[in-house]
């Protein structure tokens, strides 16, 4: 099976593939629309891509493109915890106080926010496409002054020296990985299963007041549980949007089909993402306790 994630090798979605698909061969992508792309034209079998962080939030590439896009079902979700670490080049390790450049994926900078205004104010931070493309980077350029925040896989993969570990800002550091693809999966056994998920995508319907309310109702009489409600723009103009909601049950459930439709029936545009499990990554990396 060829399995489709957003590179270079390292990277955290690298990790989750390696937990979800152990046996996988593994390909991997410069940008998120690359590998859901890639995916959607059967160019790989799977796609793994980042989908909401504890500390950030959505990544909101990933959640525009399955809006705007027509993509292949999610068929999993996994969640993998994510410990953030300040890395250089080895010729730098002396001097790692006074780099110039700090390279990483936004996702990763805005989650080690404080660490970055206390030790390091005023050095330019720079945006790399993924945690372990800023890492490569450094590995390519020793005589620069830059350090890079990855994970330890991409220090020892780019042969980086590891200056201060777990920088991120709140211990609890989790990130959810959604797996896409045409046809079912067989994620690893050793993953723990933790529930039934559904997501979907309501566009309601323009100008009506209380469509929103009517919307979270039709899951409130049935006691459909609802784990996120959220918002994003439509791209049409200001004051436009979508919501993305995840229910914590399957689609097969009837009180699910019976609300989907009800909303349906009130004028709203229902896209489902997938009805799938979620689960716990298997941890290799040791825990923290701070
Ligand atoms: O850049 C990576 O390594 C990714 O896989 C994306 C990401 C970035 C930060 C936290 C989790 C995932």
């Amino acid at each position: 099976m060829r399995v489709g994630y957003l590179g270079p090798k390292a990277t955290f979605t690298d990790i989750a593939v390696q937990n979800t698909f152990p046996d996988a061969e593994r390909i991997a992508y410069t940008t998120i629309p690359d590998c859901l792309n890639a995916v959607k034209c059967r160019e790989v079998d799977v796609a793994i891509v980042p989908f909401e962080n504890a500390l950030e939030g959505t990544v909101h590439l990933t959640i525009d493109y399955l809006y705007h896009e027509i993509n292949p079902p999610i068929r999993a979700e996994v969640i993998v915890p994510i410990q953030q670490h300040l890395m250089v080049h080895p010729l730098q390790t002396n001097n790692w106080t006074e780099v110039e450049k700090i390279l990483s994926h936004p996702h990763a900078l805005a989650q080690c926010h404080q660490f970055l205004h206390q030790q390091f104010r005023g050095v330019t931070l720079e945006q790399f496409t993924s945690t372990a493309a800023a890492a490569k980077y450094i590995s390519e350029h020793p005589e620069l002054k830059l350090a890079a925040i990855a994970n330890e896989m991409a220090a020892e993969k780019y042969h980086l020296q590891i200056v201060k570990e777990n920088i991120h800002d709140y211990h609890f550091n989790h990130t959810r990985f959604i797996v896409l693809a045409h046809e079912d999966v067989k994620v690893n056994k050793e993953l723990k299963p933790l529930y039934q998920k559904t997501t979907i995508m309501v566009t309601l319907p323009s100008d009506r007041a209380g469509a929103l309310h009517q919307v979270l109702s039709a899951f409130a009489w049935r006691q459909i549980n609802l784990s996120k409600i959220e918002s994003r723009p439509l791209k049409t103009g200001l004051g436009h949007y979508f919501f993305m909601i995840d229910i914590n049950h399957e689609m097969q459930n009837q009180l699910v089909k019976n609300a989907l439709e009800e909303i349906e029936v009130l004028g709203c545009k229902v896209k489902v993402l997938g009805s799938y499990s979620s689960y716990n990554a298997v941890n290799h990396e040791k825990e923290v306790v701070s």
